[in-house]
């Protein structure tokens, strides 16, 4: 696989002006992109990421350490290496206020030296592509927030640079406008191949789009693989088992002593118990648990795990997934 990004051993050591107190913002970091996949560059707040996208698209120098972008080293050839990366930082949407959404998207595609046709169909394209089409003649200081955001990332997108870099997205933006974006950049990954990196606390972002996940904590890389690894890794046998009547305080105290990871949730409507299978133990080791006094048994369920509890699990660095605790409600 081509690496079109290498970062290597890049640190940043900012100093407070007034107690000149060093702050270790990023120590020793280092990883790849290989070309067409979408990495997903997250951490805890302060952990190190904005550092590191800045380090990455030329806005911060780094204290040691290298990065290439396409072969070219970002200190010795950096204007020639910054040609192959655009960049959508949060709170910075570089847009042209003054003008409408059509002809922002004519501008920077005229930019790129394109015919006068060309230009129209790039624009048209894109229009339809992020749902702009009924905003087209408005000015960009009109629109909302969410506007705004779709029209910078079709912008950078129109730059057809290698990398796009994509600084928190969804960040302040609505559910549903955030899910939308979601949806477009899904489109957009899955047909045009391209290859992004993408810094978010949206976890459903990372899960759906994110081919790899680098997690960052005080400044340091924690963990750098495919997210479908990180979501194998902490796989649960954990199942849901809605009984169809309470449980008797015997039955309860044995479950407890057997499957110590579960909870009970009995209510006068249903009630629950989640159960961790611990390693060698088997479902029907419960089923015999409950058939000895005849509890019905309504539905199981394979408990599934989110990328969101993943990421949770790993700053904390934790190896297993903790469970709720017994409770009985
Ligand atoms: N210009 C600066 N001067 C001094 N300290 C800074 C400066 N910029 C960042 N820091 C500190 O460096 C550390 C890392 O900050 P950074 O903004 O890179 O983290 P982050 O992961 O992007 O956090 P967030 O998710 O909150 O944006 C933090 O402790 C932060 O306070």
């Amino acid at each position: 696989m081509e690496k079109i990004i290498e970062v290597r051993g890049i640190s940043k050591i900012y100093e407070k002006r007034k107690t000149k107190e060093k702050i270790h913002a990023v120590r020793d970091v280092s990883f790849h992109v290989n070309r067409g996949e979408v990495l997903g560059l997250l951490g805890p707040n302060g952990a190190g990421k904005t550092s590191t996208i800045k380090m990455l698209c030329g806005l911060l120098e780094s204290d040691g350490g290298s990065i290439s972008i396409n072969g070219l080293d970002i200190c010795k050839k950096r204007l020639k290496a910054l040609e192959h990366i655009s960049a959508v930082l949060e709170g910075n949407r570089n847009l042209y206020w003054r003008l409408t959404v059509r002809e922002n998207l004519e501008y920077f595609a005229g930019n790129r030296g394109y015919s006068r046709k060309q230009i129209a169909d790039q624009a048209d394209k894109l229009l339809e592509q992020f749902n702009l089409k009924e905003k087209e003649n408005e000015l960009v200081n009109g629109l909302s927030r969410g506007m705004q955001q779709k029209l910078a990332i079709a912008v950078a997108l129109l730059a057809n640079t290698d990398v796009i870099l994509l600084d928190e997205p969804t960040l302040g933006l609505d559910v549903e406008v955030s899910y939308e974006l979601r949806n477009i950049l899904k489109t957009i990954v899955r047909e045009e191949k391209r290859t992004i990196i993408i810094s978010s606390h949206d976890m459903p972002v990372v899960q759906e789009l994110c081919d790899r996940a680098i997690i960052i904590n005080k400044g340091e890389v924690v963990i750098d693989d495919r997210v479908e690894n990180l979501l194998k890794l902490f796989e649960t046998r954990a199942y849901s088992i809605k009984l169809g009547e309470q449980l008797s305080p015997e039955q309860e105290k044995k479950l407890l002593s057997i499957f110590p990871l579960s909870a009970y949730k009995a209510s006068s409507h249903e009630t629950i118990v989640e159960v961790n299978l611990e390693h060698g133990q088997d479902i029907y080791e419960l089923f015999d648990l409950l058939k000895e006094e005849g509890t019905m048994v309504e539905s199981i369920d394979r408990i599934t795990i989110d990328f969101e509890q993943v990421f949770i699990q790993i700053v904390k660095g934790g190896k297993t997934l903790e469970m709720a605790p017994f409770v009985q409600c």
